[in-house]
């Protein structure tokens, strides 16, 4: 029996995972991945690239994808909150433009897997987040392309009413809709 738990949601090829947490009187330890675990429960990927990101209350970072080097993500947060989003961005699916979002935080150690072919971004609820994932693909910035955080076809139902503001790269401010991006 591996130590995580596999919950599929209404969109194919993303899955919300609980690893088991032991807990005793130093602290706690979790294994966070484990590829045999990962390969029984049908995600037989393999990763070969490791990320970190640190950001401040109300940064949003996304909706970034890359175009011929699409990205399978195993997204997890080692500090604070955030508010994690993916939409659907793989053109026969029949979840075609749906998005999905979920809590991630140090407190719940919940994971996301996104696979290839969705859109991924987040923004940080707590003070701040340190935000760590595995990466199916390496970084192309030349095959990088993205989606306006606020597209009204996609209507992501960001939980930002009690952040002061929301920061936005200069890069992602310039984004388009889905549909001028993926026409
Ligand atoms: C993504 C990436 C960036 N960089 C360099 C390029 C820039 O000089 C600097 C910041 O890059 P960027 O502003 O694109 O970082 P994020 O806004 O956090 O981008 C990420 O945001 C969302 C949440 C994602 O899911 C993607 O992994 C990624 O697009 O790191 C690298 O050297 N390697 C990389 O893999």
């Amino acid at each position: 029996m591996g130590k995580f738990n596999f919950i599929e949601t209404d969109i194919k090829g993303l899955y919300i995972i609980e690893p088991t947490v032991f807990g005793d009187n130093r602290g706690y330890f979790m294994e966070t991945y484990n590829y045999q675990d990962f390969k029984n429960a049908g995600l037989d990927m393999v990763f070969v690239q490791d990320n970190e990101s640190k950001s401040k209350q109300g940064v949003l970072r996304g909706l970034h994808f890359q175009y011929k080097h699409p990205q399978g993500k195993l997204v997890r947060v080692t500090k604070g909150e955030v508010f994690d989003v993916v939409v659907d961005i793989r053109k026969n699916s029949p979840t075609y433009g749906k998005w999905y979002g979920a809590i991630l935080s140090e407190e719940n150690k919940r994971q996301f897997y996104v696979s290839e072919g969705f859109a991924h971004g987040f923004v940080v609820l707590s003070e701040e987040a340190e935000f760590v994932y595995k990466c199916t693909d390496y970084y192309h910035p030349e095959d990088e392309g993205g989606i306006l955080w606020n597209d009204p076809d996609i209507a992501i139902e960001w939980p930002i009413e009690n952040l002061k503001e929301i920061m936005l790269s200069e890069k992602d401010k310039q984004w388009k809709s889905l549909k001028e991006t993926l026409k």
